[in-house]
């Protein structure tokens, strides 16, 4: 029996930070960073069902061309990432009224429909971008992933890296998700995506502070190949939503519009638009997909 400490519950039997009831969310998620992007992918759905706030995290459940479909905002960062893949992973395949972890387990498919900052020239703002892996440089999944064997473009990074004579201020881990049928051809631009701590330093920005991340390390990152694989991109919660829906057993795809591009310092003129039309290329391959 998982202990009150533990697996947490408000009174009336919900998640403790999400405020979810067991019933109330569908097997096919859209996590986004912001709240009010929750309110822009729902006004898609043909009828919605349910609508919970608590904190940061914004949940509303409803069906789009007779899928079910539920959209949560995680906020920033993989910090809430942990808060919002335990308590949802708990709803199903927890006895929340037992306490005790179900012996059949739901496998949920997670879409990610985030912004991002381009790390390579050539990928074009305002453009999308699919992460086929991500390298965790955030912190979280140390937590998690501490057995087993690292992935092989690790290995290959790491020896890049010294090459350069340089090294990343955490270990270097890339973790790759087991992608829902549909995203895994999209024809859309693939690449592994950093997932940092924050948004100045630790993605290499100084405004008034010096980043850690030199430009020599940054420089050796930007040119670290492996076989199809190169960093193409920069944001905050990719890595752990691939790291732990892969442990826990789920699907999961990471789709980003790259507002930025941060080897060229621009930033989109347009960020709205193209948030807007990610979701549009998100819901379509989301109702591709069985
Ligand atoms: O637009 P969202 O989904 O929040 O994603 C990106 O934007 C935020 C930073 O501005 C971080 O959460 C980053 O991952
Ligand atoms: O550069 C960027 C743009 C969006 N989100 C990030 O985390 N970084």
């Amino acid at each position: 029996m998982l202990a009150p400490s533990e697996l947490i519950l408000r009174p009336n039997g919900s998640l403790y930070h999400l405020d979810l009831l067991p019933g109330q969310v569908a097997e096919t998620i859209i996590t986004v960073g912001d709240p009010e992007r929750v309110r822009a992918v729902s006004d898609r759905f043909d009828r919605v069902e349910l609508r919970v706030e608590a904190r940061e995290f914004v949940t509303h459940t409803g069906t789009l061309d007779g899928r079910r479909l539920t959209v949560v905002s995680t906020g920033i960062g993989t910090d809430n990432v942990d808060i919002v893949f335990n308590e949802l992973d708990a709803l199903f395949n927890v006895d929340l009224a037992r306490r005790e972890i179900k012996s059949e387990l739901t496998r949920l498919t997670f879409v990610r429909l985030g912004t991002s900052g381009a790390f390579q020239p050539d990928l074009p703002l305002d453009s999308f971008l699919l992460s086929t892996a991500a390298l965790a440089m955030d912190g979280l999944l140390p937590f998690y992933l501490h057995q087993g064997s690292p992935d092989p473009a690790a290995i290959s990074l790491y020896e890049h890296l010294e090459d350069a004579g340089v090294r990343l201020p955490v270990p270097v881990l890339i973790v790759r998700p087991d992608l829902p049928p549909a995203f895994a051809a999209t024809g859309l631009p693939t690449g592994m995506t950093l997932t940092a701590a924050g948004f100045y330093a630790p993605q290499g920005r100084s405004i008034r502070l010096a980043s850690g991340l030199s430009p020599r390390l940054l420089e050796a990152l930007r040119t670290w190949q492996d076989e199809e694989l190169r960093l193409t991109n920069i944001e905050m919660e990719t890595a752990g939503i691939y790291g732990l829906a892969t442990a826990l057993g789920h699907r999961a795809v990471s789709l980003s519009a790259l507002l930025a591009n941060r080897a060229a310092g621009t930033f989109s003129r347009q960020p709205a638009k193209t948030v807007d039309a990610l979701i549009s290329k998100g819901l379509e391959l989301i109702l591709q997909d069985t």
